[in-house]
């Protein structure tokens, strides 16, 4: 299994490029099941889940093929699906769950096996299974798969008890092809899901509201093609490059973003003492001065992102003074302290509570990412820890973020990825030699 070297104390410098949006393509991906026509994506990023997406799609039996001079992505559903989504692929992403909602809409039959993914917390599927029984579907868990099946799907009102932005794409999706209205209360907010209502719209749907608490969909007949749709940049990726530029001390200028999708990470930074210009579709973040412990608390979006809160408990980890933590959306997601310890950080965690207190500096360790964002976290950890930094189980990190050490090493960082599972010094070497060159 491949390792992440990162050799840390190095001031990142200069600008980076923030790819498309991984929870959005997910999401656009599987409703592009519903497009009776050709779908033209550009900036989905070529990472991991958005590879398995595509294997999924394809054993459905999509056309979906990457153009390799321009990277946009083109899908193609005339049939209904050969075969539901194989448990062997589908098992590898969360978002394997969101293809409920359109194979049930467009063919009146969906069979997902539970989705796998990151382990940060229960993870149940409860109120998707409630938006669709609402819209008509008979929903049954089948030796581990969930079987959906409808006759027409009908509008409907849902409330949904907590603003779950999986629940809410699938419901969504599900009532473009309901017969009537459908209003979705208590939704989610996050830009991922006005993103898909965007693409939904370009299909030929009638939503409205996305980005409010309250979603209208009005239903009708079939969703057409989309000639283009350009999926929004990656607001974690950003932060986790924003985060990265403060905890190195640095000084970098991130291109295509949309800061008011940061802004609940960019007021915490400013709080702690980080200088963010704001441009319309760029960011500079300085950081010089000393900073401050700040407190942070996880929220459905426009609050402060799960996603981002592990990245921002390695910063924090070398900030003076004690900062407080408080993960309300992911039960789990507090396993990285145990791995940033080990690098000589000094955090308690009590249930859902972290307390982080600031030491002078980190110092580079073996660890192991346990998810995606740990992953991020420990990168972040590793840039400004003295010494060498190892990361196991990159396979997470590569989930989610685009050529991470290519950009990162663009901003002066040296960081080589060993594709070795046992490795003598010199091998690594070797490895470090070829990738600095
Ligand atoms: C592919 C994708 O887009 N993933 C994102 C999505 O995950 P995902 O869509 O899985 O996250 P949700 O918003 O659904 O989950 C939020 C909370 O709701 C709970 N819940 C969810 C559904 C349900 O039926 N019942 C229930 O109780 C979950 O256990 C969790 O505590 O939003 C999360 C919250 O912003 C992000 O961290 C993930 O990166
Ligand atoms: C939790 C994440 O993703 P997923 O929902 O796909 O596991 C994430 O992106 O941090």
């Amino acid at each position: 299994m491949d390792k992440l070297v990162i050799s840390g104390g190095i001031s990142l410098q200069g600008r980076v490029t923030i790819s498309g949006a991984k929870n959005a393509s997910l999401a656009i991906l599987c409703a592009a099941v519903m497009a009776g026509e050709l779908v033209t994506l550009e900036n989905v990023p070529d990472i991991r889940d958005v590879q398995v997406m595509m294997d999924i799609l394809r054993s459905l039996g999509a056309q979906v093929h990457r153009t390799p001079s321009n990277g946009s992505l083109r899908i193609l559903m005339t049939d209904p699906p050969v075969q539901m989504p194989p448990y062997h692929l589908a098992k590898q992403l969360r978002a394997s769950n969101l293809l409920l909602g359109p194979l049930l809409a467009r063919f009146g039959r969906a069979e997902i096996p539970l989705p796998g993914g990151c382990n940060i917390g229960t993870r149940p599927m409860d109120l998707h299974f409630k938006g669709l029984s609402a819209l008509g579907a008979r929903l049954e868990l089948e030796k581990g798969t969930v079987v959906a099946r409808a006759a027409g799907l009908q509008g409907n009102r849902i409330y949904l008890d907590f603003p779950s932005v999986g629940a809410t794409e699938n419901i969504m999706m599900a009532a473009c092809l309901a017969r009537g209205q459908t209003v979705i209360e208590n939704a989610a907010r996050e830009p991922e899901v006005v993103d898909l209502a965007n693409f939904l719209n370009c299909l030929g749907a009638r939503v409205r509201g996305a980005g409010t608490d309250v979603i209208k969909i009005e239903g009708v007949e079939t969703l057409g093609g989309c000639m283009r749709y350009a999926v929004i940049p990656d607001r974690i990726e950003a932060g986790t490059f924003m985060v990265a530029a403060v905890a190195t001390r640095g000084d970098v200028v991130l291109e295509n973003v949309i800061p008011r999708h940061l802004e609940p990470l960019i007021a915490k930074l400013r709080e702690a003492g980080v200088e963010i210009e704001e441009e319309e579709e760029r960011i500079r973040v300085r950081s010089t001065g000393s900073l401050r412990p700040i407190d942070i608390k996880t929220m459905p979006y426009p609050g402060f992102p799960t996603d981002m809160q592990s990245q921002m408990m390695a910063l924090l980890s070398t900030v003076p003074g004690t900062s407080v933590i408080v993960e309300n959306i992911f039960e789990n997601r507090f396993k990285v302290a145990d791995e940033l310890k080990r690098m000589g950080a000094r955090i308690k965690v009590e249930g859902r509570l972290a307390v982080v207190e600031g030491v002078e500096k980190l110092e580079g360790a073996c660890v192991r990412a346990t998810d995606l964002r740990a992953g991020a976290a420990l990168v972040v950890a590793g840039l400004m820890a003295e010494g060498e930094t190892r990361i196991d189980n990159v396979q997470y990190i590569d989930r989610g973020y685009f050529n991470l050490e290519q950009k990162l090493r663009m901003l002066g960082a040296r960081i080589w990825r060993a594709p070795y599972d046992e490795k003598t010094p010199a091998q690594d070497n070797a490895v470090r030699k070829s990738a600095l060159i």
